[in-house]
């Protein structure tokens, strides 16, 4: 199955399309210390929908969405993707579409065109090319200018590494962004800039596009969400506003 043609089946109307991601009773434990991570869990995350998670410390938010990431393996239950379960095969294909972007990125040495270039070196992404231009435009949207694919990433501030690693998600056309609290260590202007970053990715294609964006703070958590969610010690939970609005989409 093509991108382009998951995408499209993302995109068709809410009633009769599966959702983008399902979670069927999934559980996240901590084997060595015998403790629940995650409590048998659903969840489903439509294409179009934009979710804000929101719990304490430690709650388990995290775990949660490496878990719907397929970064760390389930312990129990199965993820869905478009309707269909992910064949362990298939799992790096899931990986290339279902995005998770960390609080503290993760930058390659060398420049910040090395690190745009890195995901094209590996195979799941043999089909695609680097485009220079449209890193550049990305940089452009995100207030950075010309010279910045030249800079060395040791060099770079912890808001621009962060706009780094966005960029470097956001070139590969992802279908779904798993954010885990992307803004919560940046200073005003960048923690703007990734905010503008999404969105504009988002509403790009927003009809085959989704989010579940984690903060700490209230004031994002109006800007970047409609559906709202919440994590209490390993229990995922929605308060009863957001399924009456999830029921008007059905
Ligand atoms: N891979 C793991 N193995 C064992 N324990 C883990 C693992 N990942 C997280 N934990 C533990 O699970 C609990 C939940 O952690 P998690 O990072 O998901 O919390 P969080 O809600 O994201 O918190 P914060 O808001 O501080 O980022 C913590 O007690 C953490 O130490």
């Amino acid at each position: 199955m093509t991108h382009q043609n998951d995408s499209r089946r993302a995109g068709v109307d809410l009633k009769s399309s599966a959702p983008l991601i399902e979670a069927r009773r999934i559980t996240r434990r901590d084997v060595q210390r015998d403790q629940v991570l995650l409590q048998s869990t659903d969840f489903a995350l439509h294409a179009g929908q934009r979710i804000v998670l929101t719990g304490p410390s430690g709650s388990g938010k995290s775990v949660f969405l490496r878990a719907l990431a397929l970064l760390d393996p389930l312990d129990g239950g199965t993820l869905h993707w478009h309707g269909q379960p992910i064949a362990p095969a298939r799992i790096p294909h899931y990986r290339r579409h279902i995005a998770y972007v960390r609080q503290r990125p993760a930058l390659i040495d060398g420049t910040v065109e090395d690190n745009l270039r890195y995901p094209f070196s590996l195979a799941v992404y043999r089909d695609t090319a680097f485009d220079a231009a449209r890193a550049r435009a990305l940089f452009d949207a995100a207030g950075r200018g010309s010279g910045f694919l030249a800079r060395e990433t040791a060099e770079l501030s912890g808001g621009e590494a962060q706009i780094v690693a966005l960029v470097r998600v956001l070139q590969l056309d992802p279908e779904a962004l798993l954010l885990d609290e992307p803004t919560a260590s940046l200073d005003p202007e960048s923690a703007r800039a990734v905010e503008t970053l999404i969105a504009q990715w988002f509403e790009h294609d927003r009809t085959a596009r989704a989010t579940v964006w984690v903060s700490h703070d209230p004031v994002q958590a109006q800007r970047v969400g409609e559906r709202h969610i919440t994590m209490r010690a390993g229990v995922l939970d929605e308060p009863a506003a957001t399924h009456a609005a999830l029921g008007a989409l059905r």
